[in-house]
């Protein structure tokens, strides 16, 4: 992976352990939002992306590349790669259930991804440094171990709950009542 400094951990960087209580090994984690373009179940044209943690602090996805996603005839856009990268990122991130927003990201594009592909996303933390999280994924085609189409790096930034209410509304709130803004 090509990589800056920007999203290269520091030597005080550590790489987080699995959150006691956080998701169980092999379980599902759900959408975060049902309108969100990466995992939402009722975005119309999104990634509909679907995701375990096998451990706890790793995160393994896949989603189908549709019609909508194309940017070239037949093939993905770079951009909605890019965007399943940061979902996968932020959905590994958020495994240790404090919220994140990119920062940075970083892609390297490696093959072209035809429509219809079964795209295998695999997402973790290269480490953590006091409000920012150093992260990794990789996307292969056909099978989690099938070639590598797209890397990225990335470097995302703790913020608090209140960043959602203040910045997008009230519509995030109503689907996470396990958190309190103000609490
Ligand atoms: C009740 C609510 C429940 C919520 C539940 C959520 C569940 C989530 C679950 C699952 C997620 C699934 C996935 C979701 C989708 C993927 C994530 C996205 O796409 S997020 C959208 C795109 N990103 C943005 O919209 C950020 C926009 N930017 C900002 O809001 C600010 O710039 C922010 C918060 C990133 C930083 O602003 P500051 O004012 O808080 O802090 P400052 O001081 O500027 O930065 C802190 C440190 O970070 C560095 N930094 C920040 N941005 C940087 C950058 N781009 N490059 C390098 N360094 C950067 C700064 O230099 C600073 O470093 P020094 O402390 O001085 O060492």
């Amino acid at each position: 992976m090509t990589r800056s400094s920007v999203t290269t951990p520091p030597p005080d960087a550590v790489r987080p352990g699995p959150l006691p209580g956080g998701p169980a090994p092999g379980s599902p984690l759900g959408p975060h939002y049902s309108r969100c373009f990466g995992c939402g179940d009722d975005h119309p044209t999104g990634l509909h992306l679907t995701a375990t943690t096998p451990d706890g602090i790793t995160v393994q996805a896949r989603f189908v590349v549709g019609e909508s996603h194309q940017g070239a005839p037949g093939l993905a856009h770079g951009g909605v790669l890019a965007a399943a990268m940061d979902e996968v990122i932020g959905m590994s991130v958020w495994l240790f259930r404090k919220p994140y927003v990119t920062g940075r990201l970083e892609t390297d594009y490696l093959r072209p991804v035809p429509v219809g592909t079964e795209l295998y996303l695999r997402a973790w933390c290269n480490g953590m440094s006091g409000r920012k999280a150093y992260l990794e994924a990789e996307g292969r085609i056909g099978s989690a171990d099938g070639p590598v189409a797209v890397r990225a790096a990335a470097l995302f930034i703790e913020v608090g709950m209140e960043h959602f209410v203040e910045h997008g509304g009230q519509a995030i709130i109503d689907e996470h009542h396990e958190y309190e803004v103000n609490p």
